[in-house]
This record gives C-alpha cells, sequence and structure tokens, in this order.
C-alpha cells in the first residue's frame, strides 16, 4: 500500500518548482555612501586642510551582492576625513579613497533615480560619492562634507543569448542540452537565486554564454508571479532565443489554455509591456517538444501564420495583442528533449547570428530599419554549419 501511494504520489509530482522561485529573489542591494569632510585650513598660516576621500566602487567577478552585504551587514561607506592643516603639516594630508568592490555587471542609481554609472569590466572603477574640499581661504578654511546619499546597486547578467519562455516550454532541457551539461551557474547574489547561465563552446574555441530566464508568465507586467525581475537581464543580451512548446501554455486550471501561436503572442506582449526596446533586439523562436503526438500537424497548422505576425495578431483582443511585432530571424522547430541533431541545429543557429551581428556591428548597420532582419535572416542562411 504504502509503495503503491509512493509510486502515485512521484506519478502526480512533476516536478519540483525551481529553488529560486520558491525563495525570494534580490538582485539589488541598498547601500549608504559617504565622502570624508575636507579637513580645516589653518588661517594664521593660509594652511590648506587635506580633502576629504571618496567612496569608490570597483568592480569585481565572481562576486555577489550577498558576498558584498555580508562583507559589511551595517551597508554604511564612509570614507576618511582630510587632515585639518597644522603648524608642521601646512598643507593637510587628503584622505584616502574607500574602495568598495561590487560584482561586475552592477548599474549604481542614487534614490533620486539618477544613474551614478555601470561597471562591466574587470577592476573598473566609478566614484560614488566625492570627499570635500579642504579649507582654504575661499571657504573661510573651513573644510567641507562630502557627499553622502544611499545608492541602490542593480545587478544584470551579461550573457550573449537571454532564454525566455514561459514555465514548461523546456528551457533549462534546451540550455542543458546545448551547453552539453556544462551550465556553469551564475556567481549571483543572495544564493537562493540562481538563473542559469550555460556557455555553447564550438569547435573553434568560441563560447558564447546564454542565460536561461525564468518566471515569465501571462500576466507578469501586472506583477503576477515573478513579475518582472527577471526580464531586466534581457536588456544586456545580444540576441533573444524565446522558446515555446507546439503545445500551447496553460500556466494553471484557472487560466486559459493558450495555443502556440497566442502563447507566442503573449510572450511578446510581456516583452513589450517590460521596454518596449527589447522587442527590437534580434531573435530566433525555437517551437519545442516536436516529438510529442500531434505536434506536426499542429506545426504545419502555425507555420504560416508566423510568417506575418502582425496579421495573425490582428483579430485579437488589445490586452492580449502586442502592439509591437518581433521579427524573428529564425523559427526552428525542434525537440529538446529527444533530439540531439535539432539542438545542434539551433547551437549552429545562434553562433551564424551572433557572427552576423558583430559584422554588422562593425560596420555600424546595426539600426533599427525595416530591411535588416531581412538582410540579417539572408545572411545567416548564407553561413556554413559550424562544428560544434
Ligand atoms: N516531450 C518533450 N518534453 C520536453 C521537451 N523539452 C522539455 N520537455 C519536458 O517539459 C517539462 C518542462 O521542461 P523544462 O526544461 O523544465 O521547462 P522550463 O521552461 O525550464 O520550465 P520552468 O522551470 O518552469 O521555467 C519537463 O518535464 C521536460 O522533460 C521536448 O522536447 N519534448
Amino acid at each position: 500500500m504504502v509503495k503503491l501511494s509512493t509510486v502515485i504520489l512521484s506519478e502526480i509530482k512533476q516536478k519540483t518548482t525551481r529553488r529560486y522561485l520558491r525563495e525570494g529573489f534580490k538582485d539589488t542591494l541598498r547601500i549608504f555612501v559617504q565622502g570624508g569632510a575636507g579637513g580645516n585650513g589653518l588661517p594664521k598660516f593660509g594652511g590648506v586642510g587635506g580633502k576629504g576621500a571618496n567612496v569608490v566602487a570597483v568592480a569585481k567577478e565572481n562576486l555577489t551582492l550577498e558576498q558584498v552585504y555580508k562583507a559589511n551587514r551595517s551597508k554604511r561607506y564612509i570614507a576618511a576625513s582630510g587632515r585639518h592643516s597644522t603648524h608642521n603639516f601646512i598643507l593637510g594630508t587628503p584622505g584616502e579613497d574607500l574602495k568598495v568592490e561590487v560584482p561586475v555587471g552592477v548599474t549604481l542609481v542614487t534614490d533620486f533615480g539618477k544613474k551614478l554609472g555601470e561597471l562591466n569590466e574587470e577592476n573598473e572603477e566609478l566614484v560614488l560619492a566625492k570627499g570635500g574640499p579642504g579649507g582654504h581661504p575661499k571657504n573661510g578654511f573651513l573644510g567641507v562634507k562630502g557627499e553622502a546619499y544611499p545608492v541602490k546597486l542593480d545587478l544584470k547578467l551579461i550573457a550573449d543569448i537571454g532564454l525566455v519562455g514561459f514555465p514548461n516550454a523546456g528551457k533549462s532541457t534546451l540550455l542543458k542540452a546545448i551547453s552539453h551539461a556544462k551550465p556553469r551557474i551564475a556567481a549571483y547574489p543572495f544564493t537562493t537565486v540562481r538563473p542559469n547561465i550555460g556557455i555553447l563552446s564550438y569547435k573553434d574555441l568560441r563560447q558564447i554564454s546564454m542565460a536561461d530566464l525564468p518566471g515569465l508568465i501571462e500576466g507578469a507586467h501586472k506583477n503576477k508571479g515573478m513579475g518582472h525581475q527577471f526580464l531586466k537581464h534581457v536588456e544586456r543580451t545580444k540576441l533573444l532565443l524565446m522558446i515555446v512548446d507546439i503545445n500551447g501554455f496553460q500556466l494553471s486550471p484557472q487560466y486559459p489554455h493558450r495555443s502556440c501561436l497566442e502563447t507566442i503572442m503573449l510572450l511578446i506582449k510581456e516583452l513589450e509591456m517590460y521596454n518596449a526596446e527589447l522587442v527590437k533586439k534580434p531573435s530566433i523562436l525555437v517551437i519545442n517538444k516536436m516529438d510529442t503526438e500531434g505536434s506536426i500537424q499542429r506545426f504545419e497548422e502555425v507555420k504560416d501564420k508566423l510568417k506575418n505576425l502582425k496579421e495573425s495578431f490582428k483579430d485579437y483582443p488589445s490586452e492580449i495583442r502586442p502592439e509591437n511585432i518581433l521579427k524573428f530571424c529564425d523559427i526552428i522547430p525542434v525537440s529538446a528533449k529527444e533530439r540531439p541533431a535539432d539542438v545542434e541545429y539551433v547551437k549552429n543557429r545562434l553562433r551564424n547570428l551572433l557572427d552576423v551581428l558583430a559584422e554588422l556591428e562593425q560596420q555600424e548597420q546595426l539600426k533599427a530599419n525595416s530591411g535588416l532582419y531581412q538582410e540579417i535572416r539572408q545572411k545567416i542562411s548564407e553561413k556554413q554549419p559550424i562544428r560544434v
């Protein structure tokens, strides 16, 4: 009996939710920064006070926001003041800058929404708060206070490709298959949240990174589920890989079942609601689960509709219809789970597309114009398969 119920339960239990979807997701950290005060001058001798130190952020690979937090739980970074001018040291010594190590990929924004900058390279530095000048004749020999305000550290993943799709579309399956089970877990903040990054390796040693960005569901723009939290990571990817199940999608029994075409429409809508710029990114559409029963017929039915999305979407109500139409550089039916050759083909096309984009970027042609997708499509078709 116990054995029977275990079997039944294991049948019912399809898969557990990903850990980072169950637990809270945090990829920002708010800190307080204060530049050091300038030292006072010495009017009697015309002495100038030392300048207050700056608070400087320094980018470090493999550092997480959690580590930043653990290194200083008070989250306060107050730089040293400059020394006062004295009889012995007429020129006060300036304070030594306070360096705050932060993860590569961080954007730094003040509470007033002012973007201080982003740090995308190892050891890149950014002054967060300037120290005040020392006291001198023009300020009455009184040292000035340093800048002080809270700063938000906002971490965005940097990957070449952003993999987006509704739950169960097969994102993890594809990522695992395409990166040959070498998924590297991103050094990511607050450890409970770890969007996966897979590395696609090619015979010529080229490596391409792909981030699996889960949590997107229908209605995410109304803050359903994880809302749009993960979509910010798409902003920094060079191309989008959208994946849908040929059989469509149903979030739960309370939600309507969406066909494959509707799923594509809703995905584009969600991207657009987050940031209309996202739908201008070069994208490839992967239609997954082509091994399932009836999939070939379903694909035949939808194939032509995918060629003209604008026309195919026009009769849907505006709440679910996107305003912008994403133009796919390629549409690929696959079985991520059952057919390694399909996965290899996708891997090839991604490489082709990234190569074409790099060429176009070099020629500074990558401007949003209607003929561009035609050109990209043509160029990737001319590319030879790459040995993967
Ligand atoms: N038949 C079939 N099943 C697949 C295929 N790809 C994925 N699946 C199955 O679909 C289910 C969901 O796959 P996942 O890779 O976890 O999907 P996901 O998009 O990462 O889902 P979330 O983790 O919810 O975001 C799993 O049971 C997979 O085994 C496929 O090509 N064919």
